[in-house]
Parts: C-alpha cells; structure tokens; sequence
C-alpha cells in the first residue's frame, strides 16, 4: 500500500477550544531535535531513496501528526468522563498504560470520572455493564508491580450498538482501548456507531501485541519484556541438551503469524542454531532440509538448540477444518510437538538416539509485569493517548514511530500486519548468528 500525505491524517472531532493545562509550559517551549512542535509532522520515511522516490515537495511527503499535548484542547476537561478497556490476549505493561493513563487524567487534567470496563469489550455490554469500576490514584496506585490487567481482558464479538449505548449511559467523552488488531477493529465499528448516533464522543487506540504483529509502530510495549522472559527459556534448553548425549534443545515461542519473538530471543543469548518463523516456510525432509541441518549439528557439536515460533510451519501440520477462537483469530496446530517427534525419529534413525529437551513456555511470556524499558514506553504511549484524547482526535491510535510519538489513523493499524522481513536485516541478523541457511529446502 502506498501511503499519501491525506492517508495519514488523523480525525478530529472539532476545534479545540478550552485551556489545556500544558498550555504555560508549552508557551516557553522551542522546536528542538528532541521536541516536535503541535503543528510540526513527523516524516514517515527515512532513506534518501524513498524520499527521492516519492518525488513530492516536503510539505506533501508523507508524515504524521506529532503527538503530545496542545495548547488548547478539546474536551472541558472538568467535564469530561473517560472509559478504559483492555482486550486480548494479555502483554507485559497493559497495567503500566492504564496507570499511566489514569495519572495524568488525575493529576493534570483533573477529569471528571474514570471509568475501567472489566474484561474486555464484554465490560461494555448490557450484561455486565454494572461491573464498571471507577478509577482514581488509589485504585492505580502500584498496579505497575503486577503483570496481567486490573481490568481483565476477553476476546469474542460484541455488539457495537450495546456498547455505544454503555458509553451514553455513562456520559464518557473519550474512550481508551488498549489492544490488539482485532480490538482496534473492535473500536472502528464503536467509532461506526458514534458516528452514525452524531455523537460527541472520541475513540483512541493504544496497540498492543507481545508478537510485534502491528505495522506503523516501532515496536509494540511489551514486546521487549516477553522476548527476554523466552531468552530464559533459551538459555536453559541449550544447557540441558549441552550436558545430553545428542541433546536436542527445542522451544516454541508464541508469535501467530509473525516471528519477533523466535527472532529476538535467539539473537539474545546466541545459543540458537536453527530458528523458524512463519515467514520463512520450510521442507524436513533431503539434502538441504532442516532434518539434515539437524543430523549434522548433532554430529559435529553434539547438540542442537531449535527455536520455533508457533506460527511456523503450519502447512507441515495435518488440520481437519482449521479453527478460529473467539475473535476469529486461526487456531494453530502443534509445531512444537511436531518438531519433536520429527527429530527424534530422524536422529534416531540417523544413529544419534537424541534426548529431547522440549518447552513450550506459553503463556509464561506474556504474563509478566514489564521490565523498565518498556514500563516507560507505557507510560509516554499513555501520556499520549490522553493528550489524544483530550484534544478530541478520535479513530486514532498512538504510537511510536521511529523514536517520535504520533498520531495514525486507526484504519492503518489494521491494514496489515508487521512481519519479519526474509529480505531484511533482522531475519540477515538470525542466519548470522546461528549459521543457518536462507531457508531450509531452498
Ligand atoms: N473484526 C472485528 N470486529 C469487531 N470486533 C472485533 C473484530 N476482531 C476482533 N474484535 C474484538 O476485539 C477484541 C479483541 O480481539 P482479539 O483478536 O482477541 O485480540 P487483539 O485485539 O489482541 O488482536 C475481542 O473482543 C474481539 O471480539
Ligand atoms: O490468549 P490465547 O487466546 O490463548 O491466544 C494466544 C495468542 O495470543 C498471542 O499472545 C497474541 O495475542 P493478541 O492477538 O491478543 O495480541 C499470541 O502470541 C498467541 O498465539
Ligand atoms: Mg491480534
């Protein structure tokens, strides 16, 4: 997809026209290489050969909205409520984000009332709507310790009309989802809906995914701490089928459809020497397949260290009727207990009886609280999403784009999904580090 200056901004429901509380110490600010003006953008590409491509002046490049706050915003911040929720799957920092936000609605703009939904876009339906709970300081206080949410999250469909008419009930002028692809999904229809009732009500987006599957962003938060808790796991298979006779080290990593995790984890400890993505697919099987790669490790180190990322060779798998969960989101087959079985037969086979150190870590890399690195990019992706709202733009989502924060589009958030890149310098830095081929079987 080609992106266009006018892709790329961001809605707004209406002139900002109340005093921001940032307004005195914005007045003494100048531009700088570390602060973007409110009126400045923020360039989307960052090659002389993309720009030189693009063959447009400067001013209809295409860039995107700074974030952060503004003189003048729009909501009367006295007056205004606020709702939070938290969908899917869970990430390291979901509570730092919503601490984060409920600290500067407190502390700066002294709102009127901070509503958290409780599991997800379920806390938005008829159903469950008395289960609402008001959030203070108090409430927010050292939620950052734990991992998880305060607010439970859920996936499966909700009614946008039953969620919207949640949102009137309760007077909310801004509402925070703090979510994944499906849930920013899940937030154009509710803006849909707001829209089509022409009310006044703004909808912002914070992304989350510990699979680092979402486009236009750095790096999701989260994504960083999941990937050193996998690193863990790593570490200990590679010492396990060290001390083995022809000790085979396999850990699977989530990762649906893209292979961050696998990726970052291997490159951090460098004691993977195969790692497989769903990017990348590849043959068991002849000369050049991983089953040989395999086999000739084993003989030359005695041991071997395969990293997996759950999504990977899926088309290896026998699936009667693929199946979706809740959200819709392709249930995976196996590829870790594939694999296993897989290397066993053939070193078996091969004469190299293996033992077999086989983790699945699951959803013990996700279930963490965030490390300091990304407890502070939740709390500036918060900071944002606030000054955000507060200003009125809405169909929005906040995130971090080459190292500025900025507003994008929601719609752009879902239009594809970040991947590794087999032609990029990551998946380049994976074959460095662990010496295997391009891809197994060609
Ligand atoms: N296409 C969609 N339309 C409306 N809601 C959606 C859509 N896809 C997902 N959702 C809702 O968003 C929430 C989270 O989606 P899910 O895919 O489980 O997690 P994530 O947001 O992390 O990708 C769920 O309640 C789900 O029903
Ligand atoms: O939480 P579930 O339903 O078991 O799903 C597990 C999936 O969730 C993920 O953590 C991603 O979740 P999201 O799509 O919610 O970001 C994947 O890595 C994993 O495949
Ligand atoms: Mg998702």
């Amino acid at each position: 997809m080609t992106l266009e200056l006018d892709d790329l901004r961001v809605r707004t429901l209406g002139e900002c026209r109340y005093d921001s509380p940032f307004a005195e110490m914005l007045a003494t600010k100048k531009t700088s290489p570390h602060y973007v003006h409110e009126d400045d953008r923020v360039l989307v590409d960052d090659t002389v050969s993309v720009l030189l491509g693009r063959g447009a002046p400067i001013e209809r490049l295409p860039s995107l909205e700074a974030a952060g706050p503004r003189r003048k915003v729009y909501f009367d911040p006295a007056a205004t409520s606020v709702g939070i929720v938290t969908c899917g799957g869970l990430c390291p920092g979901l509570n730092d984000v919503i601490r984060g936000i409920v600290q500067e609605l407190t502390e700066h703009y002294h709102v009127a009332h901070i509503y958290g939904f409780r599991n997800g876009y379920a806390g938005l339906t008829r159903q469950h709507r008395e289960r609402v709970v008001e959030l203070d300081l108090h409430a927010v206080r050292d939620i950052n310790n734990d991992g998880g949410t305060i607010l439970g999250s859920s996936r499966g469909d909700q009614d946008a009309e039953e969620m919207v008419d949640t949102l009137v009930e309760l007077g909310i002028d801004v509402l925070f989802v703090i979510g994944g692809d499906g849930s920013m999904r899940g937030a154009m229809k509710i803006t849909k809906e707001i829209d089509a009732r022409g009310l006044d009500v703004a909808v912002v987006g914070v992304p989350k995914t510990i699979d680092n599957d979402l486009p236009y962003t750095d790096q999701s938060f989260g994504f960083q701490t999941a990937f050193a808790q996998a690193t863990e796991f790593i570490a200990s298979v590679f010492v396990e089928s060290q001390a083995a006779e022809n000790g085979v080290g396999i850990v699977k990593l989530m990762g649906r459809h893209s292979g961050f995790i696998a990726c970052y984890a291997a490159l951090s400890n460098n004691d993977a020497d195969v790692v497989l993505i769903p990017e990348v697919p590849f043959v068991l099987d002849g000369p050049d397949g991983l089953l040989a790669r395999v086999e000739e490790h084993v003989r030359r180190h005695g041991q071997v260290v395969v990293v997996v990322a759950e999504g990977a060779g899926q088309e290896l798998l026998e699936q009667e009727g693929r199946t979706t969960d809740a959200s819709g989101n392709a249930k995976l087959g196996d590829i870790g207990l594939f694999l296993k079985e897989k290397l066993t037969e053939h070193l078996t086979e091969a004469g190299l009886p293996p033992t077999v150190r086989y983790l699945d870590p699951s959803y013990a890399i996700r279930s963490v609280a965030a490390n300091a690195y990304d407890s502070v990019y939740c709390v500036r992706l918060a900071h944002a999403a606030v000054h955000a709202g507060m200003a009125g733009r809405t169909d929005t989502v906040v995130v971090r784009w080459r190292r500025r924060f900025v507003h994008i589009p929601m719609r752009l958030i879902t239009s594809h999904r970040n991947q590794v890149d087999p032609d990029g310098d990551l998946w380049m830095s994976v074959l460095e580090a662990t010496g295997q081929p391009a891809s197994f079987g060609g």
